[in-house]
């Protein structure tokens, strides 16, 4: 099983072809092997540009990404994007699904061992058989992450797959993602625009400022075994990461004193519904 890349970006910045302004700024950033990190902040600041360009599907303009020290130029199969819409062939099975990523990358002799093992992870081990139409929206989300797992990546990278969720389903994968990626040892990175979302699932947060993005605060978030909204760990990092967050997207003084008095945590934060917005 893969162990987890080291993944290291150096004076990483990005303006897109045809002009415009410069997006990132400066990035110099170093992720463990195995580590999982979540990219956050407002609307526009870069975080999906800096995930494109930490999986290879993008150049940077200026600067270089390393992965395990040796210069990354394109896309890899054992550095794998999901996004919010998990993208199934909804003419085909699970297991099919599940295939395609193998046999794409001309390891179809792997499928007959490898796709039960990645639905079993994924907790799917009984819908081999069935087409993905019949699926709810975890479940074929579900599909998706087995299908990027078959391919043993090193990297998983996340560009908010699962906002599109009802809050209950996406508890659960978050959960489940920030479990299988630990126990395979895969490094994870995640794009989200729910705090709680980072906290449960990441092992540090870059909270990123706009025009040009660059990373304006790390929050580590040091919570071992489990995770819920209801720990006093998990409230406390969380009240930290909306602090980071505001101050990043350059609210007013009454602005954050008016989101960071909001200390609910069964209520969608009120940096939240902004950034929804
Ligand atoms: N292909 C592109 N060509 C030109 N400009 C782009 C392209 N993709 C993104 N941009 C611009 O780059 C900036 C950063 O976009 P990006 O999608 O990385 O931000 P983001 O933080 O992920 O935003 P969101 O949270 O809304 O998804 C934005 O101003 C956007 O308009």
């Amino acid at each position: 099983m893969a162990g987890g890349a080291h993944i290291q970006t150096i004076g990483v910045s990005h303006t897109y072809k045809g002009g415009g302004a410069k997006v990132l700024g400066q990035i110099d950033l170093e992720i463990r092997p195995g580590e999982a990190l979540a990219l956050i902040g407002r609307s526009g600041c870069g975080k999906s540009t800096l995930l494109h360009i930490l999986s290879g599907l993008s150049v940077p303009s200026v600067g270089k990404v390393l992965v395990d020290g040796a210069l990354i130029t394109e896309p890899s199969p054992s550095r794998i994007m999901m996004f919010q819409a998990p993208s199934l062939y909804p003419w085909m099975s699970v297991e099919q699904n599940v295939g395609l990523g193998l046999r794409f990358n001309g390891k179809m002799k792997e499928a007959g061992h490898r796709i039960p093992e990645v639905l079993e992870l994924v907790e799917l081990g009984d819908y081999a058989k069935r087409n993905v139409q019949d699926l709810s929206g975890g479940q074929q989300q579900r599909v998706a992450l087995a299908r990027s797992l078959a391919l043993k990546p090193d990297v998983l990278l996340l560009d908010e797959p699962l906002s599109a969720l009802d809050a209950f389903t996406r508890h659960a994968l978050q959960r489940d993602i920030r479990r299988i990626c630990k126990d395979l040892g895969i490094t994870l990175i995640l794009v989200t625009h729910d705090i709680n979302e980072a906290v449960m699932m990441a092992d540090r947060a870059l909270v990123l400022k706009a025009d040009p993005g660059d990373i304006d605060a790390e929050i580590a978030i040091p919570i071992p075994g489990g995770r819920l909204p209801s720990m006093q760990e998990f409230s406390d990092v969380r009240r930290q990461l909306v602090a980071a967050y505001e101050a990043a997207a350059g609210l007013t003084m009454a602005e954050a004193q008016g989101f960071i008095s909001d200390k609910s945590l069964n209520a969608p934060a009120p940096v939240e519904r902004l950034a929804a917005n």
